[in-house]
């Protein structure tokens, strides 16, 4: 049996898009419905026939729905709720899509209250934004975290679980505390080091705009691919998820600052003991089998 029969997605962007695909090809008789507050997205979204129906309104969009899924940036949820709170059906279940999740689940709860609210992170994207940069298989062997709020519904927990398994993502559940932290450290921060390398890169002045450009087929590259993500998104998960960025970002500069002592020192046994330790983490993910099959699946471009 379908865990839902009738999906409403909130922010038709590159997850929400996504959604919709990944539903389509796995859950064929799902009705869906689609709700962008922006017009032109709501239009896109139309031509692309993601949705049985593009909504003009969250009410709207919302009013005989059974899921609800909020794919909006973490900054917008809470507003984005409350949009189409008088609309939804008292037993619907909503869930979001957020990269950031206690802070998220305080906006849900305010905003819908007496509301099952099941949090959700899909760990999948690229950096790649709007409703044309979604593709079905984006969720393929990908980690689907739950941070579901003490006391809620099994039920309603299993039944969103069973969605996303669906959409071909495996299933983790935890606290929401604790995902932010991990999230921090495997997400957060690398983004954050990557707009800091290109844009340091960018302003040197020796190193101009045409040289960094025409350099940057290595390790400079994945840089500039993680730093072309999208900037509405990202400045809301870092004001979103402020105190776990910093805790990591205070640890992260510690251990740079010992690197910076051992490349001055000439220590270079504890330069290749580190390098030795991150190749063999590198090569355990591969063997996991969690190594990024996004550029196989369905990317465009580079
Ligand atoms: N991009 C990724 O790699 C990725 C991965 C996992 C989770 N996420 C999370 O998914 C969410 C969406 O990210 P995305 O990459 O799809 O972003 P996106 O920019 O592609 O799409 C977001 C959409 O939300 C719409 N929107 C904004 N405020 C709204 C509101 N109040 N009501 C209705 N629509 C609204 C925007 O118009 C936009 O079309 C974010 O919370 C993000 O943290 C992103
Ligand atoms: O591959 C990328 O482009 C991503 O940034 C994906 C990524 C990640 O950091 O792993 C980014 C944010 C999300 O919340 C989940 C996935």
């Amino acid at each position: 049996m379908l865990p839902f029969a009738r999906v409403t997605i909130i922010g038709i962007g590159l997850i929400g898009s996504s959604i919709a695909r990944a539903t389509r090809v796995a859950m064929p008789t799902v009705r869906l419905t689609g709700y962008d507050a922006d017009p032109e997205v709501r239009a896109t979204a139309d031509a692309l026939h993601l949705f049985d129906d593009v909504a003009d309104s969250g009410g709207a969009a919302v009013i005989d729905a059974d899921l609800v899924i909020l794919c909006v940036p973490v900054g917008a949820m809470g507003a984005a709720a409350a949009d189409f709170a008088a609309d939804l059906p008292a037993d619907a279940v909503v869930s979001d899509v957020g990269s950031c999740k206690a802070e998220v689940v305080r906006a849900l709860s305010e905003a819908l209250p007496g509301v099952t609210i099941v949090p959700a992170h899909p760990v999948a994207g690229t950096e790649r934004s709007g409703p044309e940069a979604g593709f079905a298989t984006l969720f393929h062997k990908r980690w689907c975290i739950l941070t579901p709020p003490e006391g809620t519904d099994p039920v309603a927990i299993e039944r969103v679980a069973e969605f996303w398994r669906r959409l071909g993502a495996d299933i983790e559940t935890m606290a929401p505390e604790h995902h932010d932290r991990v999230l921090a450290i495997t997400s957060h921060l690398p983004h954050l080091i990557a707009y800091t390398i290109v844009g340091t890169a960018s302003d040197m002045e020796e190193v101009t705009r045409s040289e960094v450009i025409k350099y940057s087929a290595g390790g400079f590259r994945d840089f500039t691919r993680i730093a072309a993500s999208d900037p509405t998104m990202w400045r809301d998960v870092f004001l979103t998820n402020r105190e776990a960025v910093l805790e990591m970002l205070q640890r992260f500069s510690e251990d740079l600052s010992a690197l910076q002592r051992a490349i001055r020192w000439g220590k270079g046994d504890e330069l290749f003991d580190l390098f030795s330790k991150t190749r063999a983490i590198r090569r355990g993910i591969i063997e996991q089998g969690q190594d990024d099959p996004a550029p196989d699946f369905g990317r465009t471009h580079d």
